[in-house]
């Protein structure tokens, strides 16, 4: 089914199993520019699956993900491989809790926002050495510091730096996969007000998967609770945090209550 304007992304039945588990079963959601939509659930319900299924890293078994593209929608995984490779940096970014999965630590800071934007047609060195100085600012990393190579920055300025990489070239769609995790909770505290701002400020789509309830209360304008592959509860965020019905969710938060 096409989705409708403005729908950046549609899943559809989405399956994936790995030898006897099903990582992921029939999940189908979709999602709208400026929509923040959290997954949550226990360890290995299949979010990070999900994922990747959505980022073109993992081919799901059976299903569709329908991504809006300028003037059409793009089934991605029915095009071939480099047409995939092709529309899919433009479009969606992916931000790995490690920062050093999504970042080149071998080329400056700079460099790191200045590359996709290459890969996007920027060609002009002046006008992407400020563009990269801007996300800088962004990010709150000093300017002073483009110059630097993102292995001696501390975990949560290469986070940040991995956002602006992700950022800059104003995908429609960006899939965080627990982007705060392991920082330290006044560091996570931070980024989450960044990734707020921005996410308000560019208006961009987002899915971000944790296993924190606290981080997809804050981020989160919708939930997707998980349990072994399946979706088992949605909803807006407040709804399904504050009357979870199912008794998985039950758990989930009345545990996070009791911490
Ligand atoms: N490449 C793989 N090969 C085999 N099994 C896999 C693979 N990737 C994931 N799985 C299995 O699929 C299930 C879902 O894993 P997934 O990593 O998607 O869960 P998760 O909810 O993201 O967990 P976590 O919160 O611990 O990251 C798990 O049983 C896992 O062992």
């Amino acid at each position: 089914m096409k989705p409708r304007a403005r729908e950046i992304l549609r899943v559809e039945r989405l399956s994936k199993t790995f030898g006897r588990v099903p990582a992921c079963s029939t999940v189908s959601f979709s999602l709208r520019q400026g929509e923040v939509l959290g997954i949550v659930g226990e360890s290995g319900s299949g979010k990070s699956t999900l994922l990747r299924c959505l980022a073109g890293r993992i081919q799901p078994d059976e299903g569709k993900v329908l991504v809006a593209s300028d003037d059409h929608v793009v089934d991605i995984w029915a095009m071939d491989e480099a047409s995939r490779e092709q529309f899919l940096p433009t479009t969606a970014s992916l931000i790995h809790q490690n920062p050093r999965d999504g970042l080149r630590l071998d080329i400056s800071a700079g460099g790191n926002i200045a590359e996709p934007l290459m890969a996007a047609g920027g060609r002009h060195y002046g006008s992407l050495r400020a563009t990269a100085l801007e996300w800088l600012e962004k990010v709150d990393i000093e300017g002073w510091r483009i110059d630097d190579l993102p292995e001696i920055f501390s975990g949560g300025m290469q986070q940040r730096l991995q956002i602006a990489r992700g950022l800059a070239t104003h995908p429609r769609l960006v899939l965080m996969d627990e982007p705060t995790g392991g920082l330290d909770v006044s560091v996570q505290a931070k980024l989450l007000d960044l990734l707020r701002g921005l996410v308000r400020e560019l208006g961009i789509a987002v899915v971000v998967v944790t296993h924190d309830i606290g981080v997809a209360r804050l981020l989160a304008d919708r939930l997707m609770v998980m349990q072994r592959g399946r979706v088992i509860e949605e909803g807006l965020t407040d709804q399904v945090l504050d009357d979870p019905h199912h008794p998985y969710t039950q758990l989930l938060v009345s545990s996070v209550l009791q911490v």
